[in-house]
Order: structure tokens, then C-alpha cells, then sequence
């Protein structure tokens, strides 16, 4: 059976400026659940942060309510949505001069106070959080002297000392490079199954989410939030929501976003994944249609085109 650790009911949320109300999302209601990892998608605007904010009890909802564990967000005080709730956010202000162990030790500031004094509960915590995040070694470094994706992981592990059950990230991979994006997903994902969390993560990053969450939101202007398994929302085409333009869709075969028009500009013949990118390579050199079919080998990789071969895509295109 399923658990959700944070529940919202009709919630329309907006800002409130002077006596004028403004409504960004209205009447959303959806399911965070424990064990999974969730991605929130949506375009630039939409409303995800301002979302996060009302899930993290920052933003009192015009209407409807945000139950955390079952109870009123609103009836929690500060320090127990502390020891609830974890959020790592896109760009902390962090003192140059402490340790990554020092870090992660702030995490534990809801359990001992202000003081910071770790009792031996409190170092196995932040223990048990450098070895999830796979950054022990890195514990005495100081964080400005650390990679972008090792402070990324150092961030995280602060959140995951914290102990709370419920984990937010505010586009935790921006900046770094696909390599570190993916792990991190990973790891995060992980970290909601292995220890049993509800974790949310605020991502644009399309390709990398559809690999590593458990489950999507999907927040468009206008529309209820649509939650489901990545792999639903593909098949039954409502990923598209995303892209809501007539210029791009989402290729279920390939996994990817791609030019609607793309494929039916060229005659190629041959594997269809070959096919794509010498397709992709002449729009993107402004090529948009050829008299005649191009024929395309996979071994040896060649074009056949006008009788005469290419092993290049690049030389093919010098050639038109
Ligand atoms: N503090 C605020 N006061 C008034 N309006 C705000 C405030 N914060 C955000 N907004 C407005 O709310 C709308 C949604 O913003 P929000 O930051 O939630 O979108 P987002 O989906 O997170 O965007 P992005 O993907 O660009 O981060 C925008 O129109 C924004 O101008």
C-alpha cells in the first residue's frame, strides 16, 4: 500500500499584492508519496516554485490545504517542519571555509539547536549521509574547493542528515554536466527507495527525469496537475503537455524530443535511427528538402546519394 506523505487538496495559490489577489494555479490536488522519487515538470512561469513554497509551508494557500503526515501544514511549528521537511535549493549562500563535514553537520540544527552540538545520535546521522551520498572521502574539504557536483551531493547530504521524510529540490542538476546529472538523479532516487522518502524535485531536464523518476508532475497553465508514471504519460501521449507548440512533440519510439516536421522533409531509406540524424544534421545546416532518396548503410556507415558516397555526415552536406 502506498503512502502519501504530503497530500493537497484543492489548493489555489497565487500572491497577494496590496488588496489584489492574483491566482497562478487553481484548485490543484495531488499525492506525494514515500518511496518514490517525483520530478514536477512544467514550462518556465507556470507556478512550480510557488507550488514547492505552498508544499513546504512558506505560502498560505487562497483556498484548499496542504496536509503533511496527515495533519495541516499550517499546525506544524517551524521547528517540527524542520525535523519533517528537507529542501535543497538551487543556489545556498555557503561560507567559503567550511568542510563539507561541517555542512552536512547543519543538517542536524533542527534535532540539537542553534548550538550545534552533536551528541553521538547526531554523528551517526551525518555519518550515514556522507556514505548515501558517496562523499565521505570529501569530508574534510572545504566546500570551495569542491567540484559543482560534489557540492550538489554535499547539499543533498545536509538535507538527508536532517532526517526529515519528505525531501524538495529546487533544480538540484542545473549547472552541472550530464555525467553528474545523472548521477544525482540516481542517487536520488535511491535515497527515496532505500530509506523509504518522499522526494520532489523540480527539474527541466526531460530526458534525464523520464530515466530516473518514479513518478512525474506535470503543471501546465490552466489544466489539473496530471500525475503518473513517466512511462503512462509517454504512452498515452499526455508528455506532450509539456510541449505545448505545434513545432516539437515528443517521439515515444525514440525516447526523445523532437522536430515535428523532421522526418518528412528527406527520402531516406535504411535504419531508421541513422535515418533521424542525418535528417536532424540536414535541417540543423538549413537543408529543407532534396530531390531525390538518400540511401544510408550501417556497416560501413555510408550515404548513398546522387551516385556518390559519403562515410560523413559532414561531407555529404559540403557535397549539396
Ligand atoms: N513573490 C512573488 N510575488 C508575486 N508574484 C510572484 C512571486 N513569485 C513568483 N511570482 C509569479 O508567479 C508566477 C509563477 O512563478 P514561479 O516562480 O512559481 O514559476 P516556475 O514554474 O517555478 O518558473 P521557472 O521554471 O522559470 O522557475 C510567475 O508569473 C511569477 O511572476
Amino acid at each position: 500500500m502506498r503512502k502519501a506523505s504530503i497530500i493537497g487538496k484543492k489548493l489555489s495559490l497565487g500572491y497577494t499584492k496590496g488588496k489584489v489577489q492574483r491566482e497562478i494555479l487553481h484548485e490543484l490536488s495531488f499525492e506525494l508519496f514515500s518511496g518514490e522519487m517525483t520530478c514536477l515538470l512544467g514550462p518556465n512561469g507556470v507556478g512550480k516554485s510557488t507550488l514547492v513554497k505552498a508544499i513546504l509551508g512558506q505560502l498560505k494557500p487562497f483556498e484548499g490545504e496542504v496536509l503533511l503526515n496527515e495533519k495541516p501544514i499550517s499546525t506544524y511549528s517551524n521547528e517540527d517542519l524542520a525535523k519533517q521537511l528537507s529542501v535543497v535549493l538551487t543556489e545556498p549562500f555557503l561560507p567559503a571555509n567550511m568542510t563539507v563535514g561541517q555542512l552536512v553537520a547543519m543538517g542536524r540544527i533542527p534535532h540539537t539547536g542553534w548550538t550545534g552540538k552533536l551528541e553521538d545520535r547526531d554523528r551517526v546521522a551525518v555519518q550515514q549521509a556522507l556514505s548515501a551520498t558517496k562523499i565521505e572521502y570529501l569530508q574534510e574539504d572545504r566546500i570551495s574547493e569542491i567540484s559543482d557536483g560534489q557540492r550538489q551531493k554535499a547539499l543533498i547530504a545536509r538535507a538527508l542528515a536532517q532526517d526529515g521524510k519528505v525531501m524538495v529540490l529546487d533544480e538540484p542538476t542545473a549547472h552541472l554536466d550530464l555525467v553528474n546529472r545523472y548521477e544525482i538523479m540516481h542517487l536520488l532516487q535511491e535515497i527515496a527507495k532505500t530509506q523509504g522518502k518522499s522526494i520532489l524535485v523540480v527539474t527541466h531536464d526531460l530526458e534525464i527525469a523520464l530515466e530516473t523518476a518514479d513518478r512525474f508532475w506535470l503543471l501546465n497553465c490552466g489544466t489539473p496537475l496530471i500525475s503518473g508514471l513517466p512511462e503512462d504519460l509517454v504512452i498515452s501521449g499526455e508528455i506532450n503537455q509539456l510541449l505545448p507548440g505545434k513545432k516539437f512533440h515528443f517521439s515515444v519510439e525514440k525516447g526523445r524530443i523532437e522536430s515535428k516536421v523532421q522526418d518528412l522533409k528527406f527520402e531516406i531509406s535504411g535504419p531508421e535511427d541513422l535515418a533521424g540524424w542525418i535528417s536532424k544534421a540536414l535541417e540543423k545546416a538549413g537543408i529543407n528538402g532534396l530531390a531525390g532518396a538518400i540511401e544510408v548503410s550501417r556497416e560501413p556507415f555510408l550515404i548513398k546519394y546522387a551516385g556518390r558516397e559519403f562515410s560523413k555526415v559532414e561531407e555529404f552536406i559540403l557535397a549539396l
